[in-house]
């Protein structure tokens, strides 16, 4: 328990609070017990007996997160004993000061992204909280495509962290500068913290989960309480020219109901299940040649392996730390290539039609779809997942499953982790999407670059749960046609 309770007399109630706390609690006492976790606590100042103090929370279960300030005066304690209250308060706020208080932020605002509110909802919603928590904002607003690659490109690798209010776009602009920076790999330690303003938002849900991957004030919490968790991104090369994407890659439907879409972006996210079901009634196969150099092909040992570094029983995670300092002696330059496009030794030619090829990492693509349930942040592989043109009932008798990844335990389903892999186009066909961008389809390999990237995570892990493994029970319901 805290040393001692204060009262807290807040101008319009009679009544005082009562303010205590434990090593993971805030208690605000009234006529009920409000109790705040520590995580969530982001400041607390006094000027003599006032006091304000600041966290991050939610009124109902249901209520999205927001700022919450309690301000007043402090009668039943002297000056220095508060002083010694609210740094006793705060040190344990902030993990026993593993996380630095007080952060230097480089943010980013898109104000073009989504449905063009980043700007707004930065003020109004974001910022309050990232002041309240004492950061130190450098704030730019991008004024054009690829202004987010130019900051990146030449960023001063001082910052705690880069914010960006923005969706996957920015984010995709953002880690390609760093590829470009003097010092790539240094730029690439410096942790991303996104502030969801996009349409799609994968990174933000693969980040914070399903609850809260929409929520702007769970992401500024984030960025004030997240610890740097080191994620895998990749090399995707093509006509010699390599471009860093550090979600997906997709082809066939998966492709079409994404840039195939990009006219209806008014819609939101609805466009994506709308691309879906026109896919679904065209039912195109994908005309590619896939090939892979495969490290595990055996869905039931890939959900096994990723329970095991959940719960921590093996060490397949680069350890979760604060923001790692930078250093001259680390090597500074962008990993090299290790396969060439004529690489065959090892590679894997997959002989079935397809539907659609989505390649990456983190469990969601989008809020409708956990496109890769096992996926783990820096194991150094990419995970493949492929449709196979089974049938169009077969495809759609999917699709509920979708947000929970059941999918993953089909047949037709096919789900490879992989070093890298390859695709020739076997006929001239649209675009691959690359983290949602659009790029032709000529032949192109993609190779992973382990723990490259760094994000800040309140978890040290993905927020999703893969679905359960079918028993013999439920196993049918997975083998429609
Ligand atoms: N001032 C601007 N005017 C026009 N476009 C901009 C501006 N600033 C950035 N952009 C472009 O906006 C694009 C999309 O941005 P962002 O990622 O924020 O949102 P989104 O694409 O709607 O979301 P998502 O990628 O999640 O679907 C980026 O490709 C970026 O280059």
């Amino acid at each position: 328990m805290s040393p001692l309770d204060i009262e807290l007399r807040v101008a319009a109630s009679k009544k005082p609070l009562t303010l205590s706390y434990t090593d993971t609690e805030l208690n605000v006492k009234n006529n009920s017990v409000d109790r705040v976790p520590l995580r969530q606590v982001i400041g607390a100042l006094h000027k003599d007996r006032s006091l304000e103090l600041s966290f991050v929370g939610r009124r109902k279960k249901t209520d999205p997160m927001a700022l919450t300030k309690l301000v007043g005066t402090v009668d039943n304690v002297d000056a220095d004993v508060l002083d010694a209250w609210i740094s006793t308060l705060l040190h344990l706020a902030y993990e026993g000061g593993r996380v630095k208080r007080g952060r230097r932020l480089k943010v980013i605002i898109n104000p073009h992204g989504g449905t063009r509110k980043g700007a707004t909802i930065f003020n109004k919603s974001v910022e309050p909280i990232l002041r309240a928590a004492e950061c130190t904002l450098d704030i730019i607003h991008t004024e054009r495509m690829g202004h987010a690659y130019e900051i990146a490109k030449s960023i001063a690798l001082d910052y705690d962290a880069i914010v960006l209010v923005s969706g996957d776009g920015v984010i995709h602009e953002t880690f390609n500068g760093f590829a470009h920076h003097e010092q790539p790999v240094n730029a690439f330690n410096i942790p991303l913290a996104v502030i969801p303003t996009g349409t799609g938002n994968g990174l933000s849900l693969n980040i914070l989960g399903m609850a809260d991957g929409f929520d702007v004030c769970a992401a500024a919490l984030n960025v004030v309480k997240g610890l740097a968790m080191k994620v895998d991104v990749f090399s995707f090369v093509q006509n010699g020219k390599r471009t860093i994407s550090f979600m997906s890659q997709a082809l066939g439907l998966a492709a079409d109901l994404d840039i195939g879409t990009d006219h209806l972006r008014w819609m939101g996210e609805p466009r994506f299940m709308y691309g879906f079901l026109r896919g679904l009634i065209q039912f195109k196969a994908c005309p590619i040649q896939l090939s892979y150099k495969a490290v595990e092909l055996d869905k039931n040992k890939m959900f096994d392996d990723f329970q095991q570094c959940r719960t921590k029983a093996v060490d397949c995670n680069v350890a979760q730390s604060e923001i790692p300092p930078q250093s001259a002696n680390v090597e500074t330059a962008l990993p090299p290539l290790k396969y060439s496009m004529t690489d065959e030794e090892g590679w894997t030619v997959l002989d079935e039609p397809i539907l659609y090829v989505y390649a990456g990492t983190g469990p969601y693509v989008g809020r409708d779809l956990m496109t890769f349930p096992v996926s783990l942040p820096n194991d150094g592989l990419i995970d493949i997942a492929v449709q196979l043109a089974s049938s169009r009932s077969d495809v759609l008798a999917a699709a509920p499953g979708g947000p929970k990844g059941e999918h993953f335990w089909r047949p037709n389903f096919k789900y490879i982790k992989a070093y890298a892999y390859r695709v020739k186009p076997l006929e001239p066909h649209k675009s691959v999407a690359v983290d949602g961008e659009f790029f032709p389809l000529e032949e192109f390999q993609v190779e992973t670059h382990q723990a490259l990237a760094t994000v800040l995570s309140p978890h040290g892990y993905y927020a999703a749960e893969p679905p359960p493994r079918p028993s013999e029970t439920t196993k049918n319901r997975y083998n429609s046609r």
